[in-house]
């Protein structure tokens, strides 16, 4: 299984440049940053990150077709690559509707969108002149300067949890990053990956399927689930009512936490915050429970195995408690 660590640009850029330092030297694969317009730069963040490293991949973790241009993404990963030497990754999905309405986005038909995207996206990164009349996308000889005609691909995952969303993943993209961390998730994603990759005539064996965690390691058991629960909060409050019931939560309690959650009462979180739900939206406790957990996971199909955040309560001392976890994978 490989490992990848995603990072929030919450937090001055230098900081997560040591901590991609630090991970890149615990034989993390992957790093990813999340995009939200109220954060940090994405791609910003990643030139910062390709500079700080050596070998690592660098995603975006996920961008959407909504806030940029399907050309200013291409061209800005396509940058990164160019810089990092060929190391960069592409990461798509339908974007958080919550930070949409503040920008008065809708964020329609997220499935053709996305579809059409992946499709100009690859074109783009092989230096071709793209003219398409999609539902979605229109351009007219769209094309990059400085990408070199057949230039090695850059990989393009989709970030998805739905199961349409998984399906058209399977069929279109080369990875799938799906924000969850319970085994159960991935158990009931794999077919919809499988049936998409099939219907396009294609082996989901080839795909990689990313588990994007919720994640807090610590020597403390009960620290490392403190840490979690504003995240889980954030999870559960905006989880689709059929995965709280498949975890045997009541989807009432979504009302409760969002309330909260938009009042800013972050204590009132540590009471409606179930030992249940913490188990069920994240990987959160000492380094024995961490292992075993990941154990399930590779074993329900996950290939990458993403550390989100909040990671720990030290992200230094997290990233090399995992890096010592990995050499038994
Ligand atoms: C749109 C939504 O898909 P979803 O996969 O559940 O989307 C939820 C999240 O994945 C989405 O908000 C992501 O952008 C969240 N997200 C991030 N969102 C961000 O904004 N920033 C991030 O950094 C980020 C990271 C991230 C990482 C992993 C991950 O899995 C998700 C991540 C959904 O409702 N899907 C349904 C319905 C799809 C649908 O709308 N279908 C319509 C429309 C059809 C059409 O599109 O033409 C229809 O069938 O008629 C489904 O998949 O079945």
């Amino acid at each position: 299984m490989k490992f990848g660590i995603e990072f929030v640009p919450n937090e001055p850029v230098l900081n997560l440049a040591s901590y991609a330092k630090t991970a890149e030297d615990e034989g993390f694969e992957f790093v990813w940053v999340t995009d939200h317009y109220n954060n940090r730069d994405v791609f910003a963040t990643l030139t910062v990150l390709s500079m700080a490293t050596n070998r690592i991949q660098l995603g975006a973790g996920v961008t959407n077709p909504y806030t940029r241009n399907p050309a200013l993404t291409a061209s800005a990963i396509a940058t990164v690559n160019d810089i990092s030497g060929g190391r960069a990754v592409l990461g798509v999905g339908p974007g958080d509707k919550s930070t949409f309405d503040a920008l008065g986005i809708a964020g329609e038909k997220p499935l053709s969108t996305i579809r059409e995207c992946v499709g100009v996206y690859r074109e783009l990164f092989a230096g071709k002149n793209v003219s398409t009349a999609g539902e979605n996308v229109q351009f007219k000889g769209a094309h990059l300067n400085f990408v070199k005609k057949d230039a090695a691909p850059i990989p393009v995952y989709v970030g998805a949890q739905g199961p349409k969303m998984l399906e058209m993943a399977g069929a279109v993209s080369d990875g799938v990053l799906i924000n969850a961390s319970h085994p159960d998730d991935f158990k009931q994603a794999m077919p919809q990956i499988r049936a998409g990759a099939e219907s396009a005539g294609r082996n989901a064996g080839d795909l990689d399927i990313a588990a994007y965690t919720c994640f807090s390691i610590d020597a403390d058991a009960d620290a490392a689930k403190k840490k979690v629960i504003p995240v889980v909060a954030f999870i559960a409050a905006g989880a689709p009512d059929a995965i709280l019931s498949r975890h045997g939560i009541n989807p009432e309690i979504k009302k409760e936490l969002g309330a909260e959650i938009s009042k800013g009462n972050f204590k009132a979180l540590n009471d409606l915050v179930s030992d249940q739900m913490v188990d069920k939206f994240s990987i959160a406790g000492d380094p024995e429970f961490c292992e075993k957990r990941m154990k399930e996971l590779e074993e329900s199909g996950v290939t990458q195995m993403v550390a989100g955040s909040p990671i720990g309560i030290s992200k230094e001392k997290s990233i090399k408690m995992i890096g010592k976890i990995m050499k038994n994978f």
